[in-house]
């Protein structure tokens, strides 16, 4: 579903990911971790074709990211949905507007119950007409969730999802990833917090990824 052989991403010509290869399964959990500025962003961004790698092939739903045209790109951003580090609302809109966008920017119908139904199972069925500035943090992550599933993607991208929330509020938006992954998505997560992952692995089935030194590896045993 994502594929990358040998991909490597230069910004204005200095390298950051150099030979990265990898096969994201179908209904896997993978986290990625890495010290700060390692480039789990990036990697994420060759993920759902915001970048293009500079060496190497990058597959998605085996179609090449570098031969894609506009439709190909609207097509894959349809069956990935994701959750961005900083979540990007529009302040003028509602919560429940905010969340429809992915919908509404591209034409198609909002189907209210179903929209409510998801506001619900985020927490949030009682903020829909909120806007952005009166949500806590771990509201507005979890309408960032929302908003990312909305189109009912196949793959769910996550960056650093719980970054400035409590740890409480951290282990309600990852359980709500692995029901998302129990309900088969395939489900991708940056972040650094290691407790994080070691409690989601007592649930789910997660491979975990590190960025060191430019290069992708498997985290070591103790996670
Ligand atoms: N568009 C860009 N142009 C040039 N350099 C960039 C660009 N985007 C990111 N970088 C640089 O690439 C490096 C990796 O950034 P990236 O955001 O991918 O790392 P990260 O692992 O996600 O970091 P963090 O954990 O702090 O969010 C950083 O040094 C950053 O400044």
């Amino acid at each position: 579903m994502i594929e990358l052989q040998h991909v490597a991403m230069s910004y204005s010509g200095k390298e950051l990911l150099t030979d990265m290869s990898l096969s994201v399964a179908p209904g896997s959990f993978h986290f990625l971790t890495g010290p700060s500025g390692a480039g789990k962003t990036t990697f994420l961004k060759l993920c759902y074709a915001e970048l293009l790698p500079t060496a190497g092939q990058m597959m998605l739903f085996g179609q090449d990211a570098t031969e894609m045209g506009r439709d190909e790109i609207a097509g894959i951003r349809q069956r990935i949905g994701v959750v961005h580090q900083d979540c990007q609302f529009l302040e003028h809109l509602t919560l429940e507007e905010n969340v429809a966008l992915p919908l509404t920017v591209t034409h198609r119908p909002v189907n209210p119950d179903e929209l409510r139904e998801l506001l619900g199972w985020v927490g949030l069925g009682h903020r829909r007409t909120a806007h952005p500035a009166q949500l806590s943090g771990g509201e507005r992550q979890r309408a960032a969730l929302a908003r990312a599933i909305i189109t009912s993607p196949d793959v769910i991208l996550a960056d650093e999802p719980t970054g400035n929330l409590d740890y409480e509020m951290s282990l309600r938006l990852l359980s709500l990833l692995v029901e998302l992954n129990r309900m088969g998505k395939t489900v991708m997560i940056a972040t650094h917090d290691l407790n994080l992952i070691r409690q989601t692995k007592a649930q789910v089935q997660a491979r975990v990824l590190r960025i060191t030194n430019r290069r992708l590896q498997a985290a070591g045993a103790d996670l």
